[in-house]
């Protein structure tokens, strides 16, 4: 009796295990299905989901646009989702689709995700990361208006850059010719350009505060950005360590100074840097209004020396990168130079049309050295249907501008570094609409037109005062196909020599 007792024991709890066991997977299941394979619409765009929790982060390997390039080309098309950790994000892999999202159905795709982190730092304000409403959409035209040249004073942008990038050929030529990294010279030039347009002033390269604040500019923030895009739990701890708040604060000190000094000194008539005239704007608004407003103007500068900073320095060491290792057609560039602008003339805008090799040059670096490879993540404001897919409101969007400008389908032979791609048959630049480094549509850079002019100016005018030249002890050249990945896609630190024509 006592065996058949605990065989039918035995046998219940057995039958139990196996029933809950059983239930306990289907409720598995359930979630997994649920929270990590069921796609947020039926059209919702095929994609790539990787394993529960990661998603497809562990596929991503280095770099993560290359590899996402390569399953849009392969396998789901130019509108695909990518599952980051437990979110579907759409990423936008050609010119046309980015252009039909971003332009053609702008009111849509114009938002920003909210992002802790950043909201930490900026309490939702600034200009690159708030999302959009109709009154920060109002503060981004303001600025972008002042940044064009609009209402700040009488030196135009241009006259500003041409002085700063000749005081920055005065630097490059105290190296005399020695093999330097010259990214803290160029990017301090590029940090002037700010300075002239927020603040109204240059500053000397070797001013001990405005050196701190470059400092923290081309090399601290640079280098957290990159680890933010790896390793986001690191760059929390970081930042919010002690060293991470003095480095906040070193940065955030300089600007708060600066305004200070613009309300004391204020003449309404002649506005003449880009806070007078937020200041100016500040007066017609209510002081409850919370986008008008000294909180909104400090994150505002701080959004445009973060990112104009290290975009546009970048840019310029990839042109640099490039002429070593093209030095005949460094040569052909200098000799256009010289022929349609000559020795004794400065640089300027309106000479353009005289310089096809040299505009090629810099529309092919923008191609091939994309920067900002995977512009910043758009936030859906309401269901949209892009190309027979539904794409959700608020669902994260990210345009593959890497993965644009090395389209097969547009560029022959894309992984070529060839300026004649932008050159016809009469010998003049063609200039492409489907090189979009800066991104396009409502939230496109603000910076543009700005960089343009540096990039332009600053590199015509080292090409004209330089020979650009390897450093003779290096064996092997900079990479040019190779880089750092994070937001920003930047050499690898090299030595440079620039040697003085003439
Ligand atoms: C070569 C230099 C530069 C490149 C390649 C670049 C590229 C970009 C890209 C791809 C975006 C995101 C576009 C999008 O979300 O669709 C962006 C946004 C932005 N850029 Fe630039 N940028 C450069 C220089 C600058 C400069 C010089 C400034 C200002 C001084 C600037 C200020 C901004 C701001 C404020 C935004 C955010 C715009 C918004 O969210 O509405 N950038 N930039």
């Amino acid at each position: 009796r006592n065996v058949s007792m605990s065989s039918f024991l035995f046998e219940l709890l057995s039958w139990n295990l196996i029933l809950s066991g059983f239930i306990g997977l289907v409720t598995i299941g359930i979630i997994l299905y649920h929270y990590w394979w069921k796609l947020p619409h039926p059209q919702f765009p095929p994609g790539f989901r990787g394993i529960p929790v990661m998603g497809a982060l562990p596929y991503l390997g280095k770099s993560a646009h290359t590899v996402m390039a390569k399953w849009s080309r392969d396998k789901f098309g130019p509108i695909m989702s990518v599952r980051f950790g437990s979110d579907d994000v759409v990423v936008l892999s050609t010119y046309d689709v980015i252009h039909e999202a971003f332009v053609k159905n702008m009111a849509a795709f114009q938002s920003r995700p909210h992002i802790l982190l950043v909201n930490a730092l900026t309490e939702g304000y600034g200009l690159a990361f708030p999302p959009y409403s109709p009154e920060f959409g109002q503060v981004r035209q303001f600025s972008l208006s002042t940044l064009r040249g609009l209402g700040i004073g009488k030196r135009s942008i241009e006259t500003r850059i041409s002085e700063i990038a000749q005081d920055m050929v005065k630097e490059l030529d105290t190296l005399d010719g020695k093999p330097t990294n010259v990214k803290m010279i160029v990017g301090t030039s590029v940090a002037n350009v700010i300075c002239s347009i927020v603040f109204g002033k240059s500053f000397e390269h070797n001013d001990p505060a405005f050196r701190k604040l470059c400092i923290v500019l081309i090399q601290t923030i640079p280098f957290l950005l990159r680890l933010m895009s790896r390793l986001f739990f690191t760059y929390t701890v970081i930042i919010s360590s002690k060293p991470g708040q003095h480095m906040c604060d070193i940065f955030q000190d300089f600007n708060r100074k600066e305004i200070e000094e613009h309300i004391e000194n204020l003449d309404e008539n002649e506005p003449s840097d880009y806070i007078d005239a937020f200041l100016i704007e500040m007066k017609k608004h209510s002081p409850d209004d919370p986008w008008f407003h000294e909180k909104q103007l400090l994150h505002s500068i701080s959004d445009l020396f973060i990112a104009g900073t290290e975009t546009t320095t970048t840019t310029l060491l990839w042109c640099m990168i490039a002429m070593l290792h093209y030095p005949d057609l460094q040569a052909r560039i200098y000799n256009e130079l010289m022929q349609e602008i000559g020795e004794q003339v400065l640089p300027s805008v309106d000479h353009r049309d005289k310089l096809p090799l040299f505009r090629a040059f810099i529309q092919e670096i923008l191609r091939y050295k994309t920067t900002v490879i995977l512009g910043i993540q758009h936030l859906t404001t309401k269901d949209v249907d892009i190309k027979g897919y539904r794409i959700p409101k608020d669902t994260k969007v990210t345009a593959n501008i890497d993965a644009c400008h090395s389209d097969p389908n547009v560029w022959k032979d894309p992984s070529k570094f060839d300026i004649h791609r932008h050159i016809d048959k009469d010998g003049k630049f063609i200039l492409s609409r489907k090189v979009i480094p800066f991104g396009i549509g409502a939230r496109s850079c603000l910076g543009e037109k700005l960089a343009r002019i540096e990039i332009y100016l600053f590199l015509a005018n080292i090409i004209k005062r330089f020979e650009i030249l390897p450093d003779p002890k290096s064996e092997h050249l900079p990479p040019f196909d190779d880089g750092l990945s994070g937001l920003i896609h930047s050499p690898f630190s090299y030595k440079v020599s620039l040697k003085p024509r003439i």
